[in-house]
C-alpha cells in the first residue's frame, strides 16, 4: 500500500518514518503515512510565520474562491472520501456521508461569510471634542492557528478551524488525531490545488507526545483545540499567555417533558445515544423523563433501540458500528459492568464483540456511576425519572459538563424556561441535544470548554478588533 504524504507549507512531503492506520471493525490496514522529522515541523511553524502578513492581506476574492474550491472538490470526491472516514474511524458509512455533507457546506458558509466579513465605520462626534472624527474597525488575524483535532469526525471538525483561518486570511497548522488522519490528509490534497501562498496550511500528523512542541512554539499565537477535557485543559495551563480555545466532552441531557410527542422522542433518543456508536459530545447520554409518562417513553424506547442495526461500518443498513478502538471498548464495557455491581439495571445491551458495544440502556443508575457523570463516548444511555420539570432541569445542571441540552416539549413556556435556566451552550427544544447546524455558535460551560466555534465564531475567535482613527474630516 502506498504511504500518503504530509503537507509542509503547501506540498507534499515525507519525512523519515511512518505510522500505519488500522480500521477498527476489523483490524485490517486502511493505509500508511509519513511521519514529520522535528526539522519539518520547524519548516512548518517557521513557514505559517512567514506568510502570516501576506495572509492576511489576501484579497477576498482569493480567500474566498479558494474556500469554494474546497467545497466543491469534497463534494466531488464525497463517496471516496466517506469511504475513508469511515474506514478509519469505524464509523457506519451512513455518517461518514453525512459528515462530508457537513464538511462541504462548512468550506461554503466560509467562502460566502469571507465575502461579508468587513470592517465597520463609527462616527466619533457625539462629542463636541471628537468633531470630524470617525474610526475605521476591521479584524485582523492574530496570527497562525494551531488545530488539533479528535479521531470522531476527523474531516469536519479539521474543516471548522481550517475553513475559518484560511477564511479570515490566517496559516493554519493541523496536528489531526492518530487514530484518523487520512481524511485530514486528504483535504490538504484538496487545498493544495488551490492558489494559496506556499505557508498558509500545513498538515502534521505527529504522534500525541509531539505536539506539546507546537502547543509550546510562541510562532503559533492561536491553539484551537477539539478533544478531551483533560487534555484541553492541560494545553491551556501550559500556555497560560496564548489564545486558546477548548471544545471539550460532555455528557449531555435530553429532557422528556409530560407534554411531548413520545414517539418523536423515543425514536430521536435511540437513534442519537448511538450515533456514531455514542462518540460524539453531543450524543444523548442521560435521558431524563418526567414521571408520568416515564413508563409510556420507556415502552416505545426499548424496541427503537432493540431495532438500530448493529454491524460492519462499510455496510449501508448498518446505524452503530465500532468504537475507535478495543481498548475504548472494553473502557466503556467496564464502565458498565461497574454501574450494573452498584445496583443499575441492564434494560438493553451490555455485551461485547471485539471493538462493538451492543447499544445499551440502563435504569437505576447510582449517582456516583462513571456513566452517569463522566462522559462515556460509547452507546450507553442512562433513564432518569424526574417529579417535575424543576427536578428535571436540575438533573441536566447536575453535571461538571455543559455543551448542549435537548428538551421534548410543546410548551413555549417550558421552551424559554429552559434556555434560562440550564447551564449548556446551546439549548434544543424538540430534538437530541446531539444537533448541530455548522453554521451556528458552537461549544460549552463548565468543564465542555472555552470559547465557540461555528463558521462566524470561529472568525471572530482568530481575530482582533484593530481601530483606525481619521482626524480632521468634514462628516
Ligand atoms: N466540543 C466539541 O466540539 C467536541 C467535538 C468532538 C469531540 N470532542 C471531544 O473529544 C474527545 C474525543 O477525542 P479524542 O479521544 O481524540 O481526544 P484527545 O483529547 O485524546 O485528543 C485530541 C487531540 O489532542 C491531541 N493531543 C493529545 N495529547 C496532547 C498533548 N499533550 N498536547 C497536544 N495535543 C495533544 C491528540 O493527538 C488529538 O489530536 C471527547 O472528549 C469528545 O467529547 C469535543
Amino acid at each position: 500500500m502506498d504511504v500518503r504524504s504530509f503537507w509542509l507549507n503547501g506540498s507534499p512531503a515525507t519525512g523519515d518514518s511512518e505510522l500505519t492506520v488500522t480500521n477498527p471493525h476489523d483490524g485490517r490496514e486502511v493505509g500508511r503515512h509519513s511521519v514529520p522529522t522535528d526539522a519539518q515541523v520547524e519548516e512548518a511553524v517557521a513557514g505559517a510565520h512567514a506568510v502570516a502578513k501576506e495572509a492576511a492581506a489576501l484579497p477576498v476574492h482569493v480567500r474566498a474562491e479558494a474556500l469554494a474550491h474546497v467545497s466543491r472538490r469534497l463534494a466531488e470526491r464525497a463517496d471516496e472520501i466517506a469511504r475513508l472516514i469511515s474506514a478509519e474511524n469505524g464509523k457506519p458509512i451512513l455518517w461518514a456521508r453525512g459528515e462530508v455533507s457537513r464538511a462541504v457546506a462548512t468550506f461554503r458558509f466560509a467562502a460566502e461569510e469571507t465575502r461579508r466579513w468587513s470592517g465597520e465605520v463609527q462616527r466619533l462626534d457625539t462629542e463636541p471634542a471628537a468633531n470630524g472624527r470617525l474610526a475605521y474597525v476591521s479584524r485582523v488575524p492574530k496570527g497562525p492557528v494551531l488545530a488539533i483535532t479528535p479521531f470522531n469526525f476527523p474531516l469536519n471538525l479539521v474543516a471548522h478551524k481550517v475553513a475559518p483561518a484560511l477564511a479570515v486570511g490566517a496559516p493554519v497548522i493541523v496536528k489531526p488525531a492518530p487514530a484518523t488522519p487520512l481524511s485530514a490528509l486528504v483535504l490538504g490534497e484538496i487545498l493544495a490545488e488551490t492558489d494559496l501562498p506556499a505557508g498558509m496550511f500545513s498538515v502534521l500528523p505527529l504522534p500525541n507526545e509531539r505536539a506539546a512542541a507546537l502547543v509550546d512554539d510562541p510562532r503559533l499565537p492561536v491553539v484551537s483545540f477539539t478533544g478531551s477535557a483533560p487534555v484541553g485543559y492541560a494545553i491551556a495551563d501550559q500556555v497560560p499567555r496564548k489564545h486558546v480555545t477548548l471544545e471539550l466532552g460532555g455528557n449531555a441531557a435530553a429532557v422528556v417533558l409530560a407534554d411531548a410527542d413520545l414517539d418523536w422522542a423515543a425514536q430521536r433518543v435511540a437513534l442519537y445515544s448511538n450515533y456514531q456508536a455514542g462518540q460524539s459530545c453531543i450524543a444523548v447520554q442521560r435521558v431524563i423523563v418526567e414521571q408520568p409518562v416515564y413508563d409510556a417513553f420507556v415502552e416505545r424506547l426499548l424496541p427503537a433501540v432493540e431495532a438500530l442495526v448493529t454491524g460492519d461500518p462499510a455496510d449501508e443498513k448498518t446505524q452503530v458500528g465500532p468504537l475507535v478502538s478495543e481498548a475504548a471498548a472494553e473502557r466503556v464495557e467496564q464502565w458498565v459492568q461497574e454501574a450494573v455491581a452498584g445496583g443499575a439495571r441492564l434494560l438493553a445491551g451490555g455485551t461485547r464483540d471485539g471493538a462493538t458495544i451492543a447499544p445499551t440502556v440502563l435504569a437505576d443508575v447510582p449517582q456516583d456511576a462513571k456513566v452517569a457523570c463522566e462522559e462515556v463516548f460509547g452507546p450507553v444511555l442512562i433513564l432518569q425519572p424526574a417529579a417535575s420539570i424543576d427536578e428535571a432541569y436540575a438533573m441536566v445542571n447536575d453535571s461538571k459538563y455543559g455543551l448542549q441540552a435537548g428538551v421534548f416539549t410543546r410548551s413555549l413556556d417550558a421552551a424559554f424556561r429552559a434556555n434560562r435556566e440550564l447551564e449548556v451552550g446551546g439549548v434544543i427544544i424538540g430534538d437530541v441535544p446531539s444537533y448541530r447546524a455548522d453554521q451556528m455558535p458552537y461549544g460549552g460551560v463548565k468543564d465542555s470548554g472555552i470559547g465557540r466555534e461555528g463558521l462566524h465564531s470561529a472568525m471572530e475567535d482568530y481575530t482582533y478588533e484593530k481601530v483606525m482613527v481619521l482626524t480632521g474630516l468634514s462628516l
